[in-house]
């Protein structure tokens, strides 16, 4: 099911390329172009913290969920889509964070 939505806002998003800014905010960030797009990507990203310092869960849910959304808009900029990210995270799973970090070359 999670997945699902990812792919659903993710095509809504790519159908909002060239779309009337005054009537989609999606249009609205392709619109008025990336460094729009990062600034919000940023901001969201800080909400979440922000978020978390306070201890809230449903409003870590709630920055986590502006973040993702931002980030696929980010994604869609560069014609990717959820399902790249998705993809990616399939190929590290089962790879142990420090073994990855190794495997680069970098001391334990
Ligand atoms: N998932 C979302 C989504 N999440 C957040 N947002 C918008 O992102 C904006 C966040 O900007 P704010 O400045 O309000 O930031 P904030 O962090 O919420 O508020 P502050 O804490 O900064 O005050 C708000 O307008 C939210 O409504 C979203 N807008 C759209 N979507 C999806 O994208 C689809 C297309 O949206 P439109 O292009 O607008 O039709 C929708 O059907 C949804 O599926």
């Amino acid at each position: 099911m999670s997945d699902d939505i990812l792919s659903r806002v993710g095509a809504v998003i790519e159908s909002r390329k060239g779309a009337d800014p005054s009537t989609s905010y999606v249009a609205k960030l392709f619109d008025k172009g990336l460094d729009a797009i990062l600034k919000k990507v940023g901001e969201e990203a800080t909400e979440t913290v922000m978020a978390a310092k306070d201890g809230d869960p449903k409003k870590v849910v709630y920055e986590v969920a502006d973040l993702w959304f931002h980030s696929l808009v980010a994604l869609a900029h560069f014609g990717l889509k959820p399902e790249d990210v998705l993809a990616e995270l399939a190929r590290r799973e089962g790879l142990s964070g420090l073994a990855e970090f190794a495997q680069r070359g970098n001391a334990p």
